[in-house]
C-alpha cells in the first residue's frame, strides 16, 4: 500500500485518544514523529496541547496554513479492530486520528521537498469542545506565523474512498453548546405532592424544545436541537431534585441562532413557572460558521478535478460544526470532505474509515500545495 508508514501512524494515534486539552500523549507522539525528520527548514513549537509546525520555503511569498484537529470523543469503541482505543471509554471516532495523519503526510513531504514558500502547520486542540481554535489565534505564535491562506480537510464516512466533496461559502453551521440544569425538591417517590419532580420537568422541556425548529425557524432555513444527554436523580423510588441536559444547537445564520435561544430561555421560563423550579441556562463553547472562500474553493475544486484522479462533489452545507470556522473569519480558505466510505458515521462507536483515502488525500494536498506555491 502506498503510503504504508502512515497507515501505521495513524493506527499508533487511533489508539490513544484524548479530550480537548489532554492531548498529551497525542502531542508527545507527533513531537517524536517530527523530530526524526530533517531539521533543516523544520521550526517546531508546542502551544498547550497542540502545535505550530512551520517549514521554511526557499523564497517565500506568502504562508500557506494547514490545519488539522487532534482530539478524540468521550465514546466507548465497538469496531474490535485490532488497533482500537487503549483508552478506555474514549475513542477517535470524528476521525481527527486520520486528519493527524495526513498532516504529518503533507509535512513530511516538504519537510524533503522543499517548496518556495512558507507552510505552517496547525495541530490544534479541543475541537470538539471547549474549542481550541480561537486560543490557538490569540496565541503569539499564531500572529507570528499567520497563514495567508488556509486548507482543513473533514473526513466523510458516506463518501466512497477517492472522492471529495465542498462547496463555496456557507458548509458547516453556526453551533451552541447547550447545557440546561433544573432545581427542584426531591422526596420520597410515594409522595410526589410533596415534591418539584425533575425527571418529569426535564421530559417535558425536551418535548417541548421540539417544537421550536418546528414552529420558530422558518422552513426554508435550518435549524437543530439535539439533546445528546440527560442527568438525573438517583435510584427507582427518590423522585429526583436535580436534572440535567446537554446538547446542541445548530443555525445556518447568526439571526437564527438568536431567534433559537431566545425561544429556548422562555420554554425554560415557561418550564420554570410549570414545575415550580430553578433552571439555569448555559450555552457553553459557540462555534462560527464554516465559510468557504469562493475563489480559493472553486480553485481547489478545479484543481483536484483536473490534476488528480479525484472525483470532486459539489455538495450541500451540513449542520456539523468546526472550530475552524473561526479561523476562516481572519484567513481566507476552505475546509473540504473526504470520503472514507465507512459504514457507520461520524461520532459512532464502529466508525471505521477506509485508510486507503489516507494516501490519496496526502497526495492530493501535496500535489495543490506544490502548485499554489509557484504562483508568484
Ligand atoms: C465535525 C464535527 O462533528 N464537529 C462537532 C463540533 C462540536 C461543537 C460543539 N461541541 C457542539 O456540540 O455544539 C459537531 O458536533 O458537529
Amino acid at each position: 500500500m502506498k503510503h504504508e508508514q502512515f497507515v501505521k501512524i495513524r493506527r499508533d494515534l487511533h489508539q490513544i485518544p484524548e479530550l480537548g486539552f489532554q492531548e498529551v500523549k497525542t502531542q508527545k507522539y507527533l513531537l517524536e514523529y517530527l523530530q526524526q525528520l530533517p531539521q533543516d527548514f523544520l521550526e517546531i513549537k508546542s502551544w498547550k496541547t497542540g502545535l505550530f509546525v512551520k517549514v521554511h520555503g526557499k523564497n517565500p511569498s506568502q504562508t500557506i496554513g494547514y490545519r488539522a484537529d487532534i482530539d478524540g470523543l468521550p465514546i466507548t469503541e465497538e469496531t474490535g479492530l485490532s488497533f482500537c482505543s487503549k483508552h478506555e471509554g474514549y475513542m477517535h471516532a470524528c476521525g481527527h486520528d486520520i486528519h493527524m495523519t495526513i498532516a504529518l503526510g503533507v509535512l513530511t513531504h516538504f519537510a524533503k521537498n522543499r517548496v518556495d514558500d512558507d507552510l505552517v502547520f496547525l495541530f490544534q486542540p479541543a475541537e470538539e469542545g471547549p474549542g481550541g481554535a480561537l486560543p490557538m489565534m490569540a496565541s503569539d505564535e499564531f500572529k507570528a506565523w499567520k497563514p495567508d491562506f488556509m486548507v482543513a480537510l473533514h473526513i466523510a464516512p458516506e463518501y466512497p474512498v477517492g472522492t471529495i466533496a465542498t462547496r463555496e461559502g456557507i458548509l458547516f453551521a453556526n453551533t451552541s453548546e447547550l447545557f440546561i440544569d433544573l432545581h427542584g425538591k426531591g422526596g420520597h417517590a410515594a409522595f410526589p405532592h410533596e415534591t418539584k419532580d425533575m425527571i418529569v420537568a426535564a421530559s417535558f422541556l425536551v418535548t417541548q424544545l421540539q417544537s421550536i425548529v418546528s414552529r420558530n425557524v422558518d422552513p426554508l432555513d435550518s435549524g437543530v436541537i439535539t439533546i445528546g444527554k440527560i442527568t438525573g436523580g438517583t435510584v427507582q423510588n427518590i423522585i429526583a431534585e436535580k436534572a440535567r441536559l446537554e446538547g446542541t444547537i445548530r443555525t445556518l445564520s447568526d439571526d437564527t441562532m438568536k431567534i433559537m435561544k431566545k425561544r429556548i430561555e422562555a420554554i425554560v421560563a415557561g418550564i420554570e413557572t410549570s414545575f415550580d423550579c430553578k433552571a439555569t441556562i448555559d450555552y457553553g463553547a459557540n462555534y462560527r460558521q464554516v465559510d468557504n472562500d469562493p475563489t480559493l474553493t472553486r480553485e481547489f475544486m478545479t484543481f483536484a478535478e483536473k490534476e488528480t484522479n479525484m472525483k470532486v462533489i459539489d455538495c450541500n452545507k451540513a449542520m456539523t460544526g468546526e472550530d475552524y470556522g473561526y479561523f476562516l473569519s481572519e484567513v481566507p480558505g476552505f475546509m473540504f470532505w473526504l470520503g472514507v466510505a465507512s459504514e457507520h458515521g461520524l461520532h459512532h462507536a464502529k466508525l471505521n474509515p477506509n485508510e486507503n483515502a489516507i494516501g490519496e488525500a496526502i497526495d492530493l494536498l501535496t500535489a495543490y500545495i506544490t502548485e499554489k506555491s509557484k504562483e508568484k
